[in-house]
C-alpha cells in the first residue's frame, strides 16, 4: 500500500536448508510495497499504464473506440436525445412503467450506465428488451443485490473480446454439478429431496418449507457469488465493467497472455493463508530463504498497482479482479515450479474467504453450510500441493497489527472492528476443500512457527 514503506519482516537467523538447495530466488519485498507500485510495467503496454491513485485518472489515455457496428444508428436516423427514458421525479433512474426504445436503437452514454432497472432487462447477449416492455420499479425482482450494482450485470461492455465471450457457450458443468446458475438450482433440488422425504402426503408443508429456505439463501449470497467460478466467469465480469474501469481492460489484456489450464512443474507449491497480520509475510520469506525457493503472492506484482481501484468497487467486481489475479499468478507458479519450490502468499482461498465473509452477515452459523460449492476450488485453476492456514489468538493478532503500524485496508479495519467478520473469514478458510487448509497455530515465536511449517512441508511435499 505504501510504496517504500518500512520492511514488513525481520530476518530469520540463516541456517542450512533441510531440503535440496536450488539456486533461484525471487521476490522478497514486503507485500505492501507492491501496492501502489508498478513493479512489472514491462508486461503492461504503455497505453494501458495508469497512475496509482484512483480518482487521479479514470479514463483511458486513448480516446474510446467507436461503438461496435451493431450499436451504431442506421444511416440517416436521428440520434436520440441524451436520455430517451423518462426519469422518475428526483431520481437518476427511469420512471417505473416507462417504455423502452425499440431494439437496435443507440443508448447514449449516460443511459448505458444506468444501473439495475435497465441493465437487468435484456436477455443475455441481446441489445435491448422488447419494444414497449415495461421497466420494473427500481429494486424489484428477486433479492439479488448484485443485480442492482452498475457494472456487475448486463451485457459485456465492448470490444472484440466481448463479442467472443458472448458467443462462447457457457462453461460445461463439472460432473454431478448443475449448469451455470448453480446455487439456486442445486439448493432447490436439495430442499426438494429433503421435503419429499419429510413431508410426504402433505404438499402444503412442503410448499412453505421450500419458500422459506430458498428465500433465505438468496438474501445471503448474490447468485453471482454462487456461480461456478472459472476464468471465463471472471473475464466476462471484468469485461462488463471495462467501459467504466479502464484498469479492468488492462487486467484482461494480461489474462489473455496467460495460457489456460496451467500445469504445475516438478517442485512443490506451498500456499500460506490467514487473516491479516497472522505472520504470512514473515513466514513465507523465511521458508523461501530456507528452501531456496521462489516467493510469489496474490495479487501478482503486475496488477497490484490497481488494487486501490478495485478495492473501492462492489464486491463482485473486486472479486473478479482478485480472481483474475489468481489466474495470472497460476501462470507464474507453473513457470517457477519447474525450477524451484514455490512459496505463495495468499491464493484462491483468500479470494473466496473474504468474498464469502463480506457477502454474508451474522455469525459463522449463518455461513453457507459446510460442503457448499462456494468452498470448492475452481476446476480450471492450478492447484497447490499444500495450503497452510496461519491462525493466531485474536489479542495477539491485534498486538501484531499495532506493532506493524501500517495503513489498514478496508478489510483490515473491518477485521479489527468487527469480530464476526473476522470469524466468518477464518471459518470460510477452514471450510475450503479440494485442497483444504492445514491449520498452523502461528501464535508462538517466529522461530517455532517456521519449525512447525518446515515439518509440515517435509511431511506433505515430495522433494
Ligand atoms: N511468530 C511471530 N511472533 C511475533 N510477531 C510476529 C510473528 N510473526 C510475525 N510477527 C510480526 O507481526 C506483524 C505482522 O506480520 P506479517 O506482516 O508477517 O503478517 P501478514 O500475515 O503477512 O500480514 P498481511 O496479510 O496484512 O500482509 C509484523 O510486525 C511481524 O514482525
Ligand atoms: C489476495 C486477496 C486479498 N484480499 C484483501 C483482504 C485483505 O484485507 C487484504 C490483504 O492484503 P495483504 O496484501 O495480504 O495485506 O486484501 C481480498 O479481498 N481478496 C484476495 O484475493
Amino acid at each position: 500500500m505504501i510504496a517504500g514503506a518500512h520492511p514488513r519482516t525481520e530476518p530469520f537467523p540463516a541456517g542450512p536448508s533441510p531440503f535440496i538447495p536450488v539456486p533461484l530466488t525471487q521476490g522478497g519485498e514486503g507485500r505492501r510495497a507492491f501496492r501502489g507500485a508498478a513493479p512489472c510495467s514491462g508486461l503492461v503496454p504503455e497505453d494501458r499504464r495508469f497512475p496509482r491513485r484512483p480518482g487521479e485518472f479514470r479514463f483511458p489515455l486513448a480516446p474510446p473506440p467507436p461503438p461496435p457496428a451493431f450499436l451504431r444508428p442506421a444511416p440517416g436516423s436521428r440520434l436520440p436525445v441524451p436520455c430517451p427514458l423518462p426519469r422518475a421525479p428526483g431520481s437518476r433512474f427511469p420512471a417505473p412503467g416507462s417504455r423502452l426504445p425499440a431494439p437496435g436503437s443507440l443508448l447514449p452514454a449516460p443511459c448505458s450506465r444506468l444501473p439495475a432497472p435497465c441493465s437487468r432487462l435484456p436477455a443475455p447477449g441481446s441489445l435491448l428488451p422488447a419494444p414497449g416492455s415495461l421497466l420494473p420499479a427500481p429494486g424489484s425482482g428477486p433479492g439479488d443485490a448484485a443485480a442492482l450494482l452498475p457494472g456487475v450485470t448486463g451485457p459485456p461492455a465492448r470490444g472484440p473480446r466481448s463479442a467472443a465471450l458472448r458467443q462462447r457457450p457457457p462453461p460445461a458443468p463439472a460432473p454431478g454439478q448443475h449448469r451455470g446458475r448453480g446455487a439456486d438450482v442445486r439448493l432447490f433440488s436439495a430442499v426438494r429431496r429433503a421435503g419429499a422425504k419429510g413431508t410426504r402426503g402433505n404438499p402444503d408443508v412442503r410448499k412453505k418449507f421450500l419458500t422459506v429456505r430458498v428465500a433465505k439463501h438468496w438474501r445471503r449470497l448474490p447468485r453471482e457469488v454462487m456461480d461456478v467460478p472459472s476464468l471465463e466467469t471472471f473475464q466476462v465480469r471484468l469485461d462488463r465493467c471495462a467501459g467504466r474501469i479502464p484498469e479492468a481492460e488492462a487486467v484482461l489484456d494480461l489474462l489473455e497472455k496467460c495460457p489456460e489450464h496451467q500445469k504445475k512443474g516438478g517442485f512443490p507449491v506451498i500456499v500460506f493463508e490467514g487473516l491479516d497480520a497472522t505472520g504470512k509475510t514473515t513466514v513465507t520469506q523465511a521458508v523461501k530463504d530456507t528452501l531456496n525457493g521462489v516467493l510469489l503472492r496474490s495479487p501478482p506484482a503486475c496488477i497490484s498497482q490497481w488494487r486501490t481501484v478495485f478495492d473501492d468497487e462492489p464486491t463482485l467486481v473486486k472479486r473478479a479482479f482478485y480472481a483474475a489475479g489468481n489466474y495470472i499468478l497460476a501462470s507464474e507458479i507453473a513457470k517457477a515450479s519447474t525450477q524451484a519450490p514455490v512459496i505463495v502468499d495468499r491464493y484462491w482461498h483468500s479470494t473466496a474467504a473474504y468474498t464469502i465473509a463480506t457477502e454474508t452477515s451474522g455469525e459463522v452459523q449463518d455461513l453457507p453450510p459446510v460442503q457448499d460449492e462456494v468452498y470448492q476450488w475452481p476446476e480450471d485453476l492450478l492447484k497447490p500441493d499444500l495450503v497452510l492456514l496461519l491462525t493466531v489468538d485474536p489479542d495477539e493478532r491485534v498486538r501484531r497489527l499495532q506493532h506493524r503500524g501500517l495503513q489498514k485496508t478496508k478489510e483490515e479495519a473491518e477485521l479489527e472492528a468487527n469480530n464476526l467478520f473476522r470469524q466468518r473469514v477464518e471459518e470460510s478458510y477452514r471450510r475450503m476443500v479440494n485442497p483444504a487448509c492445514q491449520e498452523v497455530d502461528a501464535s508462538p515465536s517466529k522461530e517455532e512457527v517456521l519449525k512447525t511449517v518446515l515439518q509440515l512441508i517435509k511431511k506433505h511435499c515430495a522433494f
